[in-house]
């Protein structure tokens, strides 16, 4: 029998804080979206009449060849206007990326009491967290979505305090995706200020990692709902596998000449990795590349996985415009900001689009 919560705080505390989450609530014979995951009009997704992004996928394997520079240009050219792209050929095994795959979704199907294990408070390690929707205490709508965060710190950490069911593999698909990372944040940077920076600034830019896993439950009304609300990544570059259901959107803007804001679907591509742009190198670039403001979609016939590895700069890191780009510039659009303090303000807030950005821009 379905369970009836008399108000929405007895759902609340069902899903968020005994930690039963969207699965969870699922499991329990809903037919019907509760009220406090009906997401206003404007944040609807309208799954009929939008486009594909066609855009083939790059190739990374081809920066070592005669196309060197096609490539970068390619790189490049989707930094400064999507801030959105696929890669094959990215060095991360293909094998890797389906035991992943299959490794989310044994976590997720994990009882409740096991996966609280990693709720905060009870969780061995505060880098390691099992959660619901984004800030639930600060969302009107809640999100569609339960996840596991797993913030690296060292490999003996990672494999004593990460959940069993997913530790290896997300582990070497961290390893294996930070070197690409590596390899296009250094084109990027080339590309804005003609060299490349010293060994120690580029650490601080990518020093802290976290792998995530994003788990939807099939939805009974997937029109209502949201998966993920829009929003833009706070760090320098996220890397992304999504398995072969879709919902994955972003926006088009006046870059991609599109003053409307489309929203363009991220199609599943197998064997692609998704790379996009954040708030940190947007702030970086002084504004030439573009964070990519994105959001998920349910769906009602299946559940998804979605694996991001989000690299971000150090906490303590100043974060501002490159003093390089800056000087060509002669203006900046950024103020320095510490990034702990761009992180705190990333999560006292709902999901709001590129709103984000606002803490780091210059006063007129
Ligand atoms: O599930 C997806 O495709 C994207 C998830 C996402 O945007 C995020 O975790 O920041
Ligand atoms: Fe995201």
């Amino acid at each position: 029998m379905a369970p009836s919560f008399s108000n929405s705080d007895s759902l609340y505390d069902f899903v968020v804080k005994d930690g039963n989450g969207v699965k969870g609530l699922m499991d329990s014979g809903l037919s019907e979206v509760p009220e406090r995951y009906i997401q206003p009009e404007e944040e609807r997704i309208r799954k009929v009449g939008t486009r594909r992004h066609n855009v083939p996928p790059i190739d990374l394997s081809k920066l070592k060849g005669p196309d060197h520079k096609k490539v970068v240009d390619e790189i490049v050219r989707a930094a400064e206007t999507l801030g959105f792209f696929q890669v094959v050929n990215h060095g991360v095994p293909l094998e890797l990326l389906e035991s992943l795959k299959d490794s989310a979704h044994k976590f997720f199907s994990l009882s409740a009491e096991e996966k609280c294990l990693f709720s905060p408070g009870v969780s061995p390690s505060t880098k390691v967290k099992y959660g619901t929707s984004f800030v639930p205490d600060k969302e009107k709508a809640l999100e569609w979505k339960d996840y596991i965060s797993m913030g690296y710190t060292n490999d003996e950490d990672a494999l004593q305090y990460w959940p069993n069911q997913c530790k290896e593999v997300s582990l070497e698909y961290l390893k294996s995706s930070s070197k690409m990372v590596r390899e296009i944040l250094e084109i990027l940077i080339e590309n804005l200020i003609g060299v490349k920076l010293e060994e120690s600034r580029i650490e601080g830019i990518i020093g802290m990692k976290m792998v995530n896993m994003n788990y939807y439950p099939a939805c009974p009304n997937p029109e209502l709902t949201v998966g993920v609300g829009r929003h833009s990544d706070m760090g320098t570059i996220t890397v992304l596998l999504q398995d072969g259901i879709g919902g994955l959107y972003v926006k088009l803007d006046e870059y991609n000449n599109n003053d409307d804001g489309e929203w363009l679907e991220i199609p599943p591509i197998p064997g692609a990795l998704v790379i996009n742009i954040g708030d940190t190198l947007q702030i970086l670039s002084n504004g030439k590349y573009k964070s990519a403001e994105h959001r998920v979609r349910t769906t009602s016939s299946e559940s998804r996985v979605s694996i991001p590895v989000f690299t971000f700069p150090k906490p303590t890191e100043k974060i501002g415009p490159l003093e390089e780009i800056v000087k060509k510039d002669g203006v900046t659009y950024y103020r320095q900001v510490v990034f702990q303090d761009y992180m705190n303000n990333f999560f006292a807030n709902a999901h709001h689009g590129k709103n984000s950005l606002d803490f780091a821009k210059s006063s007129p």
